[in-house]
């Protein structure tokens, strides 16, 4: 009998799928390359996603065998999961793969921006020294404003507990209690907009949370705000991004992730106070591993009887 087809679209960890070709007809195809994807869905059982390949109505009509869609991170964004639930396709996720890689990546940018460590970096290597002109700002003493307090933005929280800052969190479906165990204020929409030095984003990409820092966001902000998403682009309007940092009512922004990626011809790379990275997030070999391993096992749970036979 011919083995169940496994369609892997985008990158994966090696490690993580060794052994997936004894259970299975392992398939690997660019997933950005529409073309491709939707030529190699119709024999897939089952397709291995990341941020990359788009799962919409059209991807979904052209795999009529598909049984599950496996995320190997956590956005969900780039899947209808609509769509999905009427054909009968299961969707899962790894939700706890890359948690870690996010909440260390983001500590880093908040430091990066504080002290201009790209830049300074960037004038040792062009033949300067020049100290005084990087002259920083400590993350002691601080308002920290977490947006989205999940899982990313808990550990973000525990994370800066270490720098005496003060740590602010807005995120209405997290229940009472869960945000003062962690020692942070829970606070309106409004008051994190008005009361943060650095404001951290942790959503999920909604049609809700979609533009939510945008014109009206910014407008309360400090104008020392500094501004951090790694979370998804289109969350933070970038053109009311561009205008709040050409009429300087923000400092600055890291931004790991952007509206349309690659990002490498955005207009927010002119400006000399934008830190960008290319969606690094989960970007280590230790949430890589973790996210493909949590992905091939919902593949096996799926396809094969009682999860297939154990595997070291
Ligand atoms: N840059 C990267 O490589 C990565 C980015 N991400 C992004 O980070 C996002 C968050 O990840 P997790 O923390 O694991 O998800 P999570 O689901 O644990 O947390 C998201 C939180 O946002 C809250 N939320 C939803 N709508 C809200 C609103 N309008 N206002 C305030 N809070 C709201 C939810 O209640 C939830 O607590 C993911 O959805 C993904 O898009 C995740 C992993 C890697
Ligand atoms: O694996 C990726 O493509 C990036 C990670 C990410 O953005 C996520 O897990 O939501």
């Amino acid at each position: 009998m011919a083995q169940p087809v496994v369609l892997i679209a985008d990158p994966l960890d090696a490690a993580a799928l060794e052994g997936l070709g004894a259970d299975f007809d392992v398939r690997h195809c660019d997933g950005s390359d529409r073309g491709r994807l939707l030529a190699a869905l119709p024999a897939a059982d089952a397709l291995i996603i990341r941020s990359a390949t788009r799962v919409d109505r059209e991807a979904l009509a052209a795999a009529p065998r598909l049984r599950i869609v496996a995320r190997a991170g956590v956005g969900l964004d780039n899947v209808d999961l609509a769509a999905a639930r009427e054909a009968g396709v299961e969707v899962v996720n790894a939700p706890d793969s890359n948690t870690t890689s996010v909440a260390e990546l983001t500590v880093g940018l908040i430091l990066a921006l504080l002290r201009h460590i790209p830049a300074a970096g960037a004038s040792v290597r062009a033949g300067e020294w020049n100290r005084s002109a990087f002259q920083g700002e400590e993350l002691s003493g601080k308002t920290v404003g977490i947006l989205g307090f999940g899982r990313i933005g808990r550990l973000v929280a525990r994370r800066l507990a270490a720098f005496d800052a003060r740590l602010l969190a807005h995120d209405p479906h997290v229940p009472d209690g869960v945000a003062e165990e962690l020692g942070v204020e829970p606070v309106r929409f409004d008051a994190l907009m008005r009361r943060s030095d650095v404001l951290t984003v942790h959503l999920p990409r909604t049609p809700a949370t979609t533009g939510i820092i945008g014109t009206a966001a910014l407008a309360m902000a400090k104008p020392t705000l500094r501004l951090v998403n790694t979370s998804r682009g289109g969350i933070v309007d970038e053109s009311a991004l561009e205008t709040a940092l050409k009429d300087k009512r923000v400092a600055g922004a890291a931004l790991d992730v952007f509206a349309v990626e690659p990002a490498t011809h955005n207009g927010l790379l002119a400006y000399d106070n934008v830190l960008p990275t290319p969606h690094i997030g989960a970007g280590t070999r230790d949430a890589q591993y973790r996210a493909g391993r949590d992905a091939v096992s919902a593949v096996r749970r799926a396809l094969l009887p009682e999860g297939g036979p154990a595997r070291p």
